[in-house]
């Protein structure tokens, strides 16, 4: 679907696949096809898609369509039962409301942690009567689209069918199934259950095939078709079911292990050994994966648990004026907004679809912490605030100036059901953590069993790189031995013309090694401002010189960005893939949206005058049908021209590109993968990628360079148990030690610190073996001339203690825990120092943009924005938590550590790879604010602060206030005082 490919689908690519049915076109089917029609039944070679369990029913006569084979799921079947029971009473669109089903002490009891998913349907007996009921819903209405489509004689079927036979077939169907199930509410409280349902593809695809019977057997008994099984949709639905991929997807608690080949040098048996341990990684990570996502999810659920949900005894509604202006318990977590408006909604940058929101009653916005690019679920609200289940998501795309309004890119369109919902109602928005993300779970899996089906089969282009990981060190000998790969730098490129920078040996090394094409896996070991982007740019110039097609992926939307600000200098052809509201701005024009409308614009306005013309003759010809009808006809026609115009377009784009760029994530996006496979794929930051996802962009070329630290931070993953497993070690970590580090290299000079503050990282954090160059080991903030020198401006390391000498904390320097419940911790004092020491720096002619503030707490970050707000001239300071400000810089560097407790509690403090990224973002001066009594109960702090003492300066800080020559023009802040 085209249209929604450029309207959507790659911008919210889980659910913006097919359009969800209009609501008068399911009310229309639902009705055609409600068991109020007499006799259903169903035809008797329904698709074969689980043999082992088909039963043939005898057909029926003549004219009523023969019955249809009972699916595995008994659990499914006796719900339909139910279904069928509920629909006769009210037809599917006379008013029942799904989500009013009211699940049984047995159902509210089944938890997501227990379900076990394999490739057996879930039935009534796993999900309860009242999920199955939601699936049902949801799946109907897709297959009266799929139906309907076909009676009109849509092409849209016939691209809705090559996605469902496509190579991603299992994920193309989960994926297209999203959207239709996420119009109908949810069960309240089985939110979770419902999400892990829809994403278990041999559940959804069983409630499909039967939907789809249903409403083709309606429309045979309406005589709209003549035989059901003469449809598109009947053969679409055959042939999806006798194919290899959904036969595996049914199977995939056992899948059977294809024939290995020997294409790399060793002999079969090895080859063999290697595809076991691909099997046993694939079990294991599988598993991990599904113990994370089910926490993941169990989470979600409590956050959803803890939301009022709309009753209909609620209090009498409150005035709005003081839910704006005091809010309620969400926000004053400041990450709801309440009582909006929708005002107007419009297609934005890349066919976005942007939807105004103003706070009734002309009132501002409350203090909020969403941001452009934060994702939210957008619902119905009572006027107390209290939220309606069904929920649409998108993302916050940027504020209103006048303060009332917030724009979000809301992935429903119009004529969904929920979106029209909005209007003429009171909405709130409440952020949702990037969480329970069901399209990233589904590409992680699809990798790994990508990995395990396809890794050492002769044909796949990544065949080297899979028998480097998973091969063992006799396997690299024998494979260079047989000429299959070549771990030397004996394949010296041509450096000429010189590189950008000139590179030291270790950059060289990597150089050579990166560019070597007949080794099929390269690891980039860079501590700290090693200068990985800059290398990694001068890396991927020279492949496309030497004739390589590139992949760049990094785990964040920031970090590839970062890559694509690195490389329009360059002059290659590079395309960014994504979704345009996580990408920034400055590289928009690279983004395929931005491209694609390019291209399009001329084509797109001839259209539109093609279309005006056409609507004027319609109107003077409404009196004659047979040529109104041919108009129309017309119409459409320029429909599907504009589809295929697009379709084109983003194919030629893509496969043009010398460079394509996504996140690791977004590398499994159909567009990317149906645009050929690449020589060369890189992965920027991959010590923060979990290994699953650095699958998904690996399988896609034929070798690879992983670049990234393992010391600093690493994957996020919320389940111990799924830590312990191993899901939180980069692939990255586990290479690097492979083959006796046969297959890395490291950098070893750094190019951004003043050496006081890299001899730390160094000696805790790389043994002592980054060097610092000589053209930055002595910089200071006062060797800029506009920088006045001081004691603060000449010291590259200071620690701001807020413990006295005596012992006793400075007033308000005490850590608290952030009552809106986050689990963040703040501290007044803290923000407080902090805010004075940036006016202190930029009183010195420090610039505000060569300061960045960073606290591990992002309660405290909250603080802090909230603190320096108050001075217009601060704006440009950066500050965000230090996770975010992974693989960035900055002149100066102040860190606020938050914690002071008598307990001598450093929660995630102690992480050494997040104080080493914390430090480490420093160019020339690094403050730390902190309670030192708390900070060195951890004896890794403990020798940061010794380590501070010896090469910098520390000052007690004590109240006081500003010394009055701030020279900015803002009120003097009653702050202490540095003494
Ligand atoms: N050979 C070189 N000569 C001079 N400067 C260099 C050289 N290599 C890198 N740099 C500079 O060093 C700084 C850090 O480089 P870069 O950001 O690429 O490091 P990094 O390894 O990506 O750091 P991090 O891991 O902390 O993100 C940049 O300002 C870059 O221009």
């Amino acid at each position: 679907m085209p249209l929604d490919i450029l309207s959507g689908k790659f911008l919210f690519s889980s659910c913006a696949a097919a359009k969800p049915p209009s609501k008068k076109m399911i009310t229309l089917l639902a009705a055609g096809a409600s068991p109020s029609t007499p006799p259903r039944s169903r035809p008797s070679n329904p698709p074969s898609l689980r043999p082992r369990r088909v039963r043939e029913v005898p057909s029926s006569p003549t004219n009523q369509a023969p019955r249809p084979a009972v699916s595995s799921a008994s659990g499914t079947a006796k719900t339909r039962g139910r279904r069928r029971r509920v629909e006769g009473e009210q037809g599917v669109g006379g008013g029942q409301r799904w989500g009013e089903c009211v699940p049984s002490t047995e159902e509210a009891s089944i938890r997501v942690g227990t379900l076990y998913q394999n490739g057996d349907p879930l039935g009534r007996k796993e999900l309860g009567r009242c999920v199955v009921e939601w699936l049902v819903q949801g799946m109907r209405s897709m297959a009266c689209k799929l139906a309907a489509a076909e009676l009109e004689g849509d092409l849209a079927a016939a691209a809705l069918a090559l996605e469902l036979g496509s190579e991603e077939g299992r994920l193309g169907f989960v994926i297209q199934a999203q959207p239709y199930l996420s119009a109908m509410p949810m069960p309240q409280g089985l939110e979770a259950l419902c999400l892990k349902a829809c994403t278990h593809y041999p559940t959804l695809f069983d409630h499909f095939q039967r939907e789809l019977c249903d409403v083709l057997l309606s429309y045979q008994n309406q005589g709209l078709i003549s035989d059901c099984r003469a449809t598109q949709s009947w053969r679409i639905l055959n042939e999806m079911a006798n194919s290899s991929q959904h036969r595996a997807a049914v199977r995939m608690t056992s899948p059977r292990p294809r024939v290995v080949h020997s294409r790399i040098g060793v002999s079969l048996k090895k080859v063999s050994l290697m595809q076991g341990r691909i099997e046993e990684f694939v079990r294991h990570m599988s598993d991990l994966l599904r113990i994370e996502r089910d926490v993941e999810l169990e989470f979600m659920q409590e956050e959803l648990n803890a939301t009022p949900m709309l009753h209909d005894d609620s209090d009498p509604p409150k005035p709005v004026e003081y839910l704006v202006s005091h809010g309620q318990a969400q926000q004053e977590q400041c990450d709801t907004i309440c009582n909006l408006n929708v005002i107007s909604s419009s297609t934005g940058l890349g066919g976005l679809h942007l939807v105004l929101f103003r706070v009734e009653g002309g009132h501002k916005l409350p203090p909020t912490t969403l941001s452009p690019g934060d994702m939210v679920c957008v619902r119905t609200c009572n006027s107390r605030g209290e939220g309606a289940t069904s929920c649409k998501q998108g993302f916050v795309y940027n504020f209103g100036e006048d303060g009332c309004s917030i724009t979000v890119a809301l992935e429903s369109r119009h004529g969904d059901a929920t979106f029209s919902r909005l209007f003429g109602r009171s909405v709130r928005i409440d952020r949702i953590q990037g969480l329970a993300d069901a399209l990233t779970y589904e590409r992680n899996l699809e990798a790994l069993m990508l990995l395990q089906r396809n890794g050492l089969q002769k044909d796949n282009v990544s065949i080297g790189v899979v028998a480097t990981l998973f091969g063992d060190s006799k396997d690299m000998v024998k494979m260079a031995k047989n000429n299959q790969t070549d771990w030397d730098e004996s394949n010296e490129p041509d450096l000429s013309p010189p590189a950008r920078c000139a590179f030291d040996a270790s950059q060289l090394r990597a150089l050579k090694l990166g560019l070597n094409k007949t080794r099929p896996v390269l690891i980039i070991q860079g501590p700290p401002g090693t200068g990985k982007t800059v290398l990694l740019t001068e890396l991927i110039v020279r492949a496309v010189k030497q004739g390589e097609r590139v992949l760049v992926t990094a785990p964040s939307n920031a970090a590839v960005d970062n890559m694509v600000e690195s490389l329009p200098r360059t002059g290659l052809n590079i395309v960014r893939v994504g979704n345009p509201v996580r990408i920034s701005p400055f590289v928009a024009s690279k983004s395929l949206g931005e491209i694609v409308n390019g291209k399009l614009r001329q084509f797109r306005k001839e259209l539109e005058r093609k279309r005006t013309d056409l609507r004027k003759d319609l109107r003077q010809c409404i009196e004659d049908d047979s040529l109104a009808a041919g108009i129309r006809q017309l119409l459409k026609q320029l429909g599907r021209d504009l589809e295929n115009k697009e379709k084109e377009t983003i194919r030629e784009v893509l496969s043009d590109a010398q460079v394509v760029l996504s996140t690791n994530t977004g590398a499994a996006d159909p567009l990317i993968r149906r645009s050929g496979c690449f020589d060369l794929v890189i992965i920027d930051e991959a010590g923060q990628a979990i290994e699953p996802a650095c699958w998904i962009p690996i399988l896609q070329g034929k070798r690879c360079i992983l670049a990234g630290d393992h010391c600093q931070l690493a994957p996020v993953i919320l389940s111990r148990k799924a830590l312990d497993g191993g899901l939180g070690k980069s692939l990255l970590e586990r290479a690097s030690s492979l083959h006796d580090g046969l297959l890395t290299t490291r950098l070893t000079v750094q190019y951004r610190m003043h050496d006081s503050i890299a001899m730390w990282a160094s000696k805790e954090m790389y043994h002592g073996l980054l060097e610092s160059s000589r053209s930055v080991a002595s910089h200071l903030l006062a060797d800029s001339p506009v920088v006045k020198a001081t004691w603060i401006t000449r010291c590259p390391l200071l620690l701001l203690d807020t413990r006295m000498p005596s012992g006793g904390l400075n007033i308000g320097c005490k850590e608290h825990l952030d009552p809106a419940g986050t689990g963040s911790f703040y501290n007044e004092g803290e923000a407080d120092i902090v805010t004075q020491q940036v006016l202190n720096l930029v009183h010195c002619g420090v610039s505000p943009t060569a300061i960045a503030v960073q606290s591990p707490y992002i309660a405290q970050v909250q603080l802090l924005r909230e603190k320096l707000e108050g001075y217009p001239g601060l704006s440009a300071v950066e500050i965000s938590t230090i996770d975010s400000f992974q693989g960035r810089e900055a002149d100066a560097v102040i860190i606020s550590m938050v914690r002071s407790n008598p307990l001598g509690a450093v929660g995630f403090l102690g992480d050494s790879r997040r104080i080493n990224v914390a430090i480490t973002r420093a160019r020339k001066h690094v403050t730390l604010v902190c309670d030192t009594s708390t900070i060195c109960h951890s004896t890794f702090l403990a020798r940061l602060l010794r380590h501070i003492r010896r090469y910098g300066q520390v000052k007690h800080v004590a109240p006081g206030s500003l010394d009055g020559v701030s020279g900015l023009g803002f009120s003097q802040p009653t702050l202490p005082s540095i003494g």
